[in-house]
């Protein structure tokens, strides 16, 4: 047994790299542009792509923040500059690559031939480009005149690249921070195998240090150890099983509906009576309302033409919060005295906790009243308020991020799911036809009509395959030490779980780069690896709103092909993804919508 010394996060809070490059996005043009939402964001002036950042969404301001960030931007600098200078990983980790996956194929973790080492290319891939030849992931452009850039994309093809040269396992530097890089389907299986009661993510520092400067309680991403595990006992009821998720499908029918009179109005008003422009836009404004009506039982107004101002106020301040934070990440803390984004980004989760507070609040006078008329109360809401199992401060702790949570998550990736029917006209016939042999034409899908349509579940499941919402995960097993093959790591280790890698890799799903939901068939001859692609996580700790988001992405999709017949671009504009904490498009993605005859 090796011991493998590798201190965890404790050591790293919020020193970031010398060297730091932010790339600014292209803003393409739209001819229907114009719409209440679009520039509101994020403030002129300051922000330079301030009126793609502040067009209220689809940008990927990105929840699973700490979730992603850290150890994707780890390997993006490692990729950058750091490893090659030292000589590559294993030295440093006193962890013999080779000898690893010797022992891990003893073990049976890794299939021979599978992956590579350090140093030891995994596939001869002429074309494939040099890492040490990629350009910086982040700069701050020097007398751009701008104080702060808003963005920060990454590729995620960084990590795929470090998975095919170094194999399974591998350790990447952040800072302080060591991590362990997991690029392998089995060692992640052993892995997670061991979480205990208590699993942790990542540190979530810089959330927790609004709460605690502002004396508010935590939620599920923030919360650690039995705490958390009591909140989520409270939280994962009438939420994590399919059959309380379905008690939302009225409300999030009614959304949808409401979605589609915003779609028929926006292609309207295009000058080709079809086409709708950044369709993310769209879908973060349907996915805001739909998890605000599940949370406060309450209808916000994203869906109208003209977002009422407080709903517009609080969509800006989700902007530039996670704006802020990438600003918090990488910057030393000296700077937040000098420099405004560290009270932009305290101000800006002010804000959201505001927001969440009046509508809780409101629900609660709401609720006095009917509890004292001796009506029944339902709802999300009622429940977590009258369960007596949160204060009323927990409530508005976990509310919080359960809203964030909830929107870019589910909104990118049916945008990406449209975008891929769009060019796959002969997939999206095929969805068709399975929707019109369960749901006759003057019928809305419903949730009892999901589990009769396979492929639009796979639809769903493929696209977050290609397009894992949350690229990189972590875990740190504070509780215990850990063994992974021959190889023992101290426990507060940063394990950092490379989904986009896994789910990417051609060994578990040939023509990876492809967008085949009938892999997801029954019958279609490859199975995959169970932890090749789990875009929701795993375990105790995973997702607690999986099923609101499948029921909500399943039921919008549904009405949505029903309806229209979608068409790419016409101007043929190729989209890719970029990690801008969540995985995002790189650019607005613009979409036909043709109606198809006798839709309800
Ligand atoms: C496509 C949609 C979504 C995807 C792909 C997604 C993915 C994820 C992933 C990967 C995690 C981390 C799990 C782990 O560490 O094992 C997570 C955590 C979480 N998600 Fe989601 N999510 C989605 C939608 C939602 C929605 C709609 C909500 C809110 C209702 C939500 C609430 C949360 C919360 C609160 C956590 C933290 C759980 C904890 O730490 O205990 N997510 N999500």
């Amino acid at each position: 047994m090796r011991w493998c010394g590798g201190p965890g996060p404790a050591q790293g809070k919020g020193s970031g790299p010398a060297h730091v490059v932010l790339t600014l996005p292209a803003s393409p043009s739209c001819p229907n542009q114009g719409l209440s939402f679009e520039g509101k964001g994020g403030q002129a002036g300051v922000w330079p792509d301030a009126a793609r950042e502040g067009r209220g969404g689809g940008g990927g301001r990105g929840v699973c923040f700490l979730l992603s960030t850290l150890p994707h931007t780890s390997d993006e600098v490692r990729n950058g500059f750091a490893d090659r200078e030292s000589g590559g990983i294993s030295s440093a980790l006193e962890l013999r690559p080779a000898a690893a996956r010797r022992s891990m194929q003893d073990h049976g973790a890794v299939p021979p031939g599978e992956g590579a080492v350090a140093g030891e290319p995994a596939q001869e891939d002429p074309a494939a480009p040099c890492c040490s030849q990629r350009a910086p992931a982040l700069q701050l452009p020097a007398g751009s005149g701008a104080a702060f850039p808003g963005s920060s994309d990454f590729s995620p093809l960084p990590e795929l690249m470090s998975r095919r040269i170094y194999g399974p396992i591998w350790k990447s530097t952040f800072g302080h921070y060591e991590n362990i890089n997991i690029g392998s389907p089995e060692v992640l299986e052993q892995l997670l195998r061991q979480e205990g009661k208590y699993p942790m993510r990542s540190d979530m520092a810089l959330w927790k240090e609004h709460r605690d400067t502002r004396r508010l309680p935590y939620g599920p991403f923030t919360e650690e150890g039995e705490r958390w595990y009591r909140l989520r006992q409270v939280l994962n009821k009438r939420l994590l099983k399919p059959s309380e998720a379905a008690l939302y499908a009225g409300a999030i029918g009614e959304v949808v509906s409401d979605l589609m009179v915003r779609l028929r109005d926006e292609r309207s008003r295009s000058p080709s009576g079809v086409l709708v422009c950044d369709v993310a836009n769209l879908l973060y404004r349907f996915a805001l309302e739909g998890i605000s009506y599940i949370l406060f039982e309450t209808r916000i107004g994203c869906l109208r033409r003209q977002v009422p101002a407080e709903t517009q106020h609080f969509i800006d301040s989700i902007n530039l919060m996670f704006k802020n934070s990438i600003f918090a990440t990488v910057l030393p803390r000296w700077t937040r005295k000098v420099l405004p984004f560290w009270g932009r980004y305290l101000d800006s989760w002010d804000t959201i906790f505001a927001f969440g507070k009046t509508l809780i609040d409101r629900k609660m006078e709401e609720l006095e009243g009917q509890v004292e008329r001796g009506k029944e109360v339902s709802g999300y809401l009622s429940y977590l308020l009258a369960s007596g199992r949160l204060s009323l401060e927990e409530v508005y702790g976990s509310v919080a991020e359960l809203l964030l949570a909830g929107v870019d998550t589910t909104s990118n990736t049916l945008s990406w799911a449209l975008y891929h029917l769009s060019r796959d006209l002969g997939i999206q016939e095929a969805l068709y036809q399975e929707l019109t042999a369960v749901v006759p034409p003057d019928r809305v899908p419903g949730a009892e009509d999901i589990p009769k349509m396979p492929l639009l579940r796979a639809v769903i499941k493929e696209t977050l395959r290609i397009y894992p919402v949350v690229p990189t995960n972590a875990r740190v097993f504070w509780e215990k030490d850990i063994v992974i093959g021959d190889y023992l790591f101290p426990k507060n280790t940063l394990f950092v779980l490379a989904h986009y890698a896994m789910s990417h890799d051609e060994t578990h799903f040939p023509e990876p780069e492809r967008f085949l939901p009938q892999r997801w068939l029954r019958g279609y001859g490859s199975p995959h690896h169970p932890f090749s692609s789990i875009p929701f996580g795993y375990g105790v700790r995973a997702c607690v709103g999986r099923r609101i988001a499948e029921l909500e992405m399943h039921l919008a999709l549904a009405r949505i092909i029903q309806a229209f017949e979608v068409r790419p671009d016409p101007r043929g504009v190729e989209v890719t993804s970029v990690s801008r904490i969540v995985l995002v498009a790189d650019k607005p993605i613009n979409l036909e919508f043709v109606a198809r005859p006798a839709a309800p």
